[in-house]
């Protein structure tokens, strides 16, 4: 069962808090970080505040150690592994950055259940200092979108996902996330969709004002328990549904064949096929 692409947002979704926070609080910079955040954008203060981790001497070990002690809900990883076994294609969606991603992915030994990884880049420059930069360069190409952050548009992300796949074979999308930046890629969800927002959590809080706007089926979720038992269930009932238009089709690929046989060839035809009419 190929037909459906899992797209998980990172933060607060397949860990349980914003790994910015975690690494600015956990290397003791809270105060300088808060500080420093009415004056400029989230994605610039992070690569700001990485050039304060290193000329305050914190090594990249340091911040791989933080990392990799993260707090996640023990289901989650399961959750991941079990959709990945049922075929499906799993995608990260994250206004977080690459650098601070893939460290805890490859940490937790999930980092190849993922097809693909968009987020905001980050890399160890040549001074051993992490870069973290927008996804889209909003100086040069600004993607327009008022909903979003001038440095990602997850919607247009998803925009590109569906149009990358959706014309060789209908696929179907289950979308987790807990953000107002997951907001704008759940307004662009099909009828044949799913989206799990985080229970009071501020995309839950949005598509309440107005769940007409969410053409998806919606279905909350609140830990890492609900998130498995959600996932798997849709992911089950999205294949039944797919074996069973699978079959129709099957059967009607049948009667055609049949009806255009014929008619002396008719009585010749097996039996089991007969039953197919
Ligand atoms: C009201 C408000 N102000 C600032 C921010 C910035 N912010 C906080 S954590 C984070 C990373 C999200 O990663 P992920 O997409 O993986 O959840 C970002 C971009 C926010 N979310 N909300
Ligand atoms: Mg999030």
């Amino acid at each position: 069962m190929a037909g459906i692409v899992v797209v998980f947002d990172f933060d607060k979704t397949i860990v349980d808090c914003d790994s910015d926070n975690w690494v600015v609080d956990e290397l003791g910079f809270t105060d300088l970080f808060n500080q420093l955040l009415p004056t400029m954008p989230w994605n610039t203060l992070m690569d700001r505040m990485m050039m304060e981790l290193h000329s305050n001497g914190k090594s990249m070990e340091e911040i791989e150690e933080v990392l990799k002690r993260i707090p996640l809900h023990h289901r989650v990883v399961p959750a991941i592994k079990a959709a990945h076994a049922l075929g499906c294609d799993l995608r990260v969606v994250s206004d977080a950055n690459l650098f601070f991603i893939e460290t805890i992915l490859k940490h937790l030994g999930i980092r190849e259940y993922f097809s693909e990884i968009n987020t905001n880049p980050g890399y160890v420059n040549e001074e051993g200092r992490l870069r973290i930069l927008p996804y889209h360069d909003f100086n040069k190409s600004p993607h327009g979108c008022s909903l979003c952050p001038p440095n990602m548009c997850k919607g247009v992300i998803i925009d590109r996902i569906q149009e990358s796949i959706s014309s060789k074979e209908s696929k179907r999308f289950i979308y987790l996330g807990d953000g107002s930046g997951d907001y704008c890629p759940s307004l662009r969800l099909k009828e044949r969709d799913f989206l799990m927002p985080r229970k009071n959590f501020p995309l839950w809080d949005l598509i309440c004002k107005d769940p007409l706007l969410v053409k998806a089926e919606i279905h909350e979720w609140s830990d890492g328990e609900d998130l498995e038992r959600i996932l798997l269930q849709l992911i089950h009932k999205i294949s039944m549904e797919e074996e069973e238009s699978s079959q129709q089709f099957i059967t009607s690929d049948c009667k055609l064949q049949i009806l255009s046989v014929p008619s002396a060839h008719n009585e010749a035809l097996p039996k089991a096929l007969s039953v197919q009419q």
